[in-house]
């Protein structure tokens, strides 16, 4: 749906914090964009939601250039929804339900549709608890919860993810991996940016590697992981099965299940 050619922004006064990006989203359907604090991976998103521009290069949105105008805008963001890191910049109504329900108020669908899609998405990120509490009650991570499922919500065709799983606990970071799972399984396009190495590893299929704005590497999931050098090299480490693998020369497994069984079937030979 987005590709970008030569993108580069700068915030005033500042070096660039992209320089000369060029992407492809049709390379994969789950698309990881990794690289350490300060790479340039929240300034990517903006620039692809429209909420700032390129100051060099383009951005296509199904083969045409992004339009800023407020119709535009709106088009794109009934194809594309976006989950900030910071969930109190996307959190603005008095209670779990109505922010929830807000943006579903503003496409205007008919309130009982809006209770199904509501109920569905707070199932699913595991916040049916908090439906009807006071925003300002909840906890960051619950905060983030209530994020997540507004977008899931609207059933866009596209999903930006940035830091989805920052500041959760184990139990809301395997819902939001199932959740991953079930938009690509539903042909939903999900671009993710992340620092946890395992999480990227197990649930994209193309990464870009992003360090100081510049992309130093890109590829199948396995081949950009395999390449310490670049990994490291951008202040990241390696997933801990491919660790596995390159230490104990172990087969590569994308599924710690998968080198689960392999040991147990090599233990019973
Ligand atoms: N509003 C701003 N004004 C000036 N510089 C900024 C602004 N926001 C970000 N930057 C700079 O742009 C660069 C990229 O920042 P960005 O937030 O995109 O990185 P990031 O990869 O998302 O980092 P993190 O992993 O910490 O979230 C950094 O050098 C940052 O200091």
């Amino acid at each position: 749906m987005f590709k970008i050619n030569n993108l580069t922004y700068k915030y005033e006064k500042n070096k660039n914090a992209l320089s000369n990006i060029n992407m492809d989203f049709s390379n994969g359907n789950v698309i990881g964009i990794i690289g350490s604090n300060g790479s340039g991976k929240s300034t990517l998103f903006m620039n692809l939601m429209g909420i700032i521009k390129p100051t060099k290069g383009e951005i296509l949105f199904k083969g045409n250039l992004l339009k800023y105008d407020k119709k535009s805008l709106y088009n794109l963001r009934k194809d594309v929804g976006m989950v900030f890191q910071d969930p109190e910049k996307q959190i603005f109504y008095s209670t779990v339900y109505d922010d929830i329900a807000f943006s579903l108020r503003n496409i205007g669908l008919e309130e009982d549709i809006i209770k199904v899609r509501v109920n569905k998405a707070l199932e699913a990120v595991n916040g049916m608890d908090f439906i009807g509490k006071p925003i300002h009650f909840l906890s960051y991570g619950q905060k983030k919860r209530v994020a997540i499922a507004s977008v899931i919500s609207m059933e866009n065709k596209m999903v930006l993810l940035d830091e989805p799983t920052a500041g959760l606990d184990p139990m809301s970071t395997r819902c939001i991996v199932d959740i991953i799972k079930r938009l690509s399984e539903s042909n939903v396009k999900v671009v993710i940016s992340s620092h946890d190495m395992n999480l990227m590893y197990e649930i994209c299929d193309y990464i870009y590697v992003l360090n100081e704005g510049n992309i130093i590497d890109e590829g199948n999931t396995e081949d950009v992981f395999i390449n310490e050098e670049g990994i490291l090299g951008a202040g990241l480490e390696l997933p801990w099965l491919v660790k596995v693998h390159k230490k104990m020369n172990a087969p590569l497994f994308r599924k710690e299940e998968d080198l689960f069984d392999f040991y147990k079937k090599e233990t019973e030979k």
